[in-house]
């Protein structure tokens, strides 16, 4: 399936199932329940990849993991107002136990909010306890309506990395909240994933939150996907729970909250913003091989080209580079090529009779199809440079494609057309009034993202009714 890169193209959504099914990461659709998938052998490799990455900067931030149960009942749910109403259509529900009808209904989490706050509630009592900062790593469950995608919208969603923190006051959940928008920023960068962080719009906030922090990022056929998001919850849900704490000056006080999360989408970005038409392209954080060492038959000297592939494997693997020879006597080396490079292995090195002679091996890119002929014994080092070259040039070449579907505008119908014929994200002054918001809203189609959540070059008229922008608004199609 030819699929140019760069190109808005539209069978983008035909390549990604293509790739997650050939290359055997994710078996989406077949089996029997709408919105969930199965993770294939070489996909969970990569997921415990993805998870260990965040695990470790939530760790290193003095975030403790813990684990709630997958049941919550409907009466903490419907807890806070806003949090059920918001979640009312999308619960699944568990009615029974053994033939027994259960007296109060029991939800499959959708998120964990009512859950975490019910236990906090008989866990904290004073200030001196505060800040905590829990995180679970766990399946939510969502009944989307919407035309569920694999990893991109799902009803089971397999690796939801939720984070809530409670405080003292207002002030510490907001400096939270740059603390989790922080640690996102170095998660996505340190997978090459680029993205914009917006303030969504009073309208679509999290149900129950004060406010909304949310990363997007754009894929390949243009649409734009929320990566993350980060939510000041305020005193919602204490409030909802009775929640008070002891103060530092001695008065009781509804302590605030922040809850933050990245799910599956994360390895869909991974998949989707980096690959081509070979297939996945693995960033090496992630990649369960990096390196595959093809032995290229040869008549004469086989055995000896077969034992040099070896050597060179095992040194490779005793220096800490997960590799793996493919010496499949069935397959040809054409075969084991897309075989690889379909699954995204971010380096081949390929030995025949030339390299066993020259004492030198070939060395192939996965992300640029470039290879280089490397010295035996500058084999280690050189890997290791070109796998940092791999994760630099993943980044910044993600980053560039990005950035070149994002355009700042100053006209309704010039952002209606740019969001048709380009697809992408389009910024256009805003008074800040949700009134003209939404409005930008119906005239161009696209969905409205939010204001810069830093930096916005605040100039020119609000391109609704006018009077002079206070920040500009993203707009866009989303998933
Ligand atoms: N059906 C879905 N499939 C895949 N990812 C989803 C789905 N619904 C939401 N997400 C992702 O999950 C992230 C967090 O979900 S959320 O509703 O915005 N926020 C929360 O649930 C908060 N409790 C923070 S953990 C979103 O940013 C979005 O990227």
């Amino acid at each position: 399936m030819k699929l140019t890169r760069d190109k808005v193209s539209s069978n983008f959504s035909e390549w990604y199932d293509w790739v997650l099914s050939e290359a055997e990461i994710l078996d989406y659709g077949r089996y029997p329940v709408k919105g969930m998938g199965v993770w294939m052998p070489y996909g969970f490799k990569i997921r415990e990849r993805v998870l260990a990455n965040i695990r470790n900067l939530l760790n290193e931030t003095g975030h403790e993991e813990v684990l709630f149960p997958l049941l919550v009942p409907e009466t903490l749910l419907a807890k806070e107002a806003e949090h059920i109403e918001g979640f009312q259509g999308e619960v699944f529900w568990v009615t029974k136990g053994g033939n027994e009808e259960l007296d109060v209904k029991l939800a499959l989490r959708p998120t964990s909010e009512v859950s975490i706050t019910y236990m906090e509630n008989l866990w904290i009592k004073g200030y001196t306890q505060l800040p905590k900062k829990y995180y679970q790593i766990v399946s939510v469950f969502r009944y989307e309506t919407k035309a569920t995608r694999p990893l991109l919208r799902v009803r089971e969603i397999t690796t939801f990395k939720e984070a809530h923190t409670i405080h003292e006051s207002y002030e510490d959940a907001e400096r939270q909240v740059r603390e989790a928008i922080s640690i996102y920023k170095k998660f996505f960068d340190s997978l090459g994933i680029p993205y914009v962080i917006s303030v969504r719009p009073e309208w679509d906030k999290f149900a129950g939150a004060l406010y909304t922090v949310a990363f997007d990022t754009i894929f390949p056929d243009g649409r734009v996907v929320q990566i993350g998001t980060v939510h000041h919850l305020g005193q919602n849900f204490t409030k909802a729970f009775d929640m008070k704490i002891q103060r530092a000056d001695g008065s009781l006080d509804y302590p605030h909250q922040t809850s933050y999360g990245i799910s599956d989408r994360a390895i869909a970005a991974i998949i989707a913003i980096h690959g081509d038409d070979h297939g996945a392209v693995l960033h090496p954080l992630v990649a369960p091989i990096l390196v595959v060492v093809i032995p290229i038959p040869a008549k004469e000297e086989g055995e000896k080209v077969k034992d040099y592939a070896r050597k060179i494997a095992h040194s490779l693997n005793s220096a800490g580079i997960i590799t793996k020879i493919d010496d499949n006597e069935k397959a040809t080396p054409g075969e084991k090529y897309y075989y690889w490079e379909l699954r995204g292995v971010p380096l081949r090195v390929e030995v025949g009779r030339r390299e066993l002679a020259s004492k030198t091996v070939s060395i192939k890119r996965r992300d640029t199809l470039e290879s280089k002929e490397v010295e035996l014994n500058h084999l280690i080092d050189a890997v290791r440079e070109i796998l940092k070259q791999i994760e630099d040039n993943m980044r910044t070449s993600s980053w560039k494609r990005m950035k070149d579907l994002v355009s700042r505008v100053d006209d309704l119908n010039l952002a209606k057309s740019r969001l048709e014929s380009k697809l992408g994200i389009v910024e256009v002054p805003w008074c800040g009034n949700n009134k003209c918001g939404l409005k930008m809203e119906e005239q161009t189609g696209g969905r409205v993202l939010g204001s810069p959540y830093e930096g916005a070059e605040i100039q020119g008229k609000c391109v609704v009714c006018g009077s002079p922008a206070e920040t500009v608004l993203r707009i866009a199609k989303t998933y």
